[in-house]
């Protein structure tokens, strides 16, 4: 898929809810009731990370669950972009971008979010017609005042800031006119996941619901 349409198809999902869900799952039973409560709470479109033997059959759990769309995120090689697209994401993310994993996602039929943070990352990707990217590690790479700053030269591309924003600070990210949505973990946390306390998933899921993206939507 061409980078335009990839970024067009992330802007869509992006509008979709202000929070994309970073899970991290480490048993695959637990996946469709872990989506279906976060989808209860207002956000359907959940990103899978590919960092646990469980992740691709997770990601082939949720793709059937009614309303959700699943992702695939720590997209690092061309084979782990197959393997996405095998188990049914219907998006990609990751957490940088190299040539190769941006050929593999421009001959394969997955939308890519690529990560960028720096504004020479984010100007190589616009070259290839990235208007859409993840900004990786938010937090670390300066936050909100970076974006600010970027939006300045760059106002053209949109980002999807993640690593580590949290409640407190998500708000402050989605006010920004170049932010669309943002990305965390912070929705569904290891001991509740494990717990299977998914009313309180839904809970937090709700409260990142309620966060809204004044900025631009
Ligand atoms: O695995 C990937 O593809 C990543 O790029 C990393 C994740 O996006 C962050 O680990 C989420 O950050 P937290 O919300 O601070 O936990």
């Amino acid at each position: 898929m061409t980078p335009h349409a990839a970024s067009e198809i992330l802007e869509t999902l992006c509008r979709r809810a202000p929070v994309i869900p970073v899970l991290v799952i480490e048993d695959a039973t637990q996946a469709r009731p872990l989506a279906e409560a976060l989808v209860a709470g207002g956000l359907p479109v959940l990103e899978v990370t590919l960092r646990t033997d469980a992740a691709l059959e997770a990601i082939r759990q949720m793709a059937s669950v009614e309303g959700v769309i699943i992702g695939a995120g720590t997209l690092i090689t061309p084979g782990d972009v197959e393997a996405a697209q095998g188990a049914g994401a219907r998006f990609g993310v990751s957490p940088g971008a190299t040539p190769m994993l941006l050929d593999a996602a421009r001959a394969g039929a997955l939308p890519l979010l690529p990560g960028a943070a720096t504004a020479t990352e984010a100007m190589a990707l616009m070259e290839r017609g990235f208007t859409v990217q993840k900004f990786f590690p938010a937090e670390a790479a300066g936050g909100v005042a970076a974006l600010r700053a970027l939006a300045g030269p760059l106002p053209h591309i949109r980002f999807c800031p993640t690593g580590g924003i949290g409640p407190g600070n998500a708000a402050e990210y989605l006010a920004l006119p170049n932010t669309l949505c943002v990305g965390g973990s912070w929705i569904a946390p290891k001991a509740l996941t494990e717990a299977g306390a998914w009313a309180e998933i839904t809970a937090l899921a709700r409260a990142a619901a309620a966060l809204g993206a004044p900025g631009i939507r």
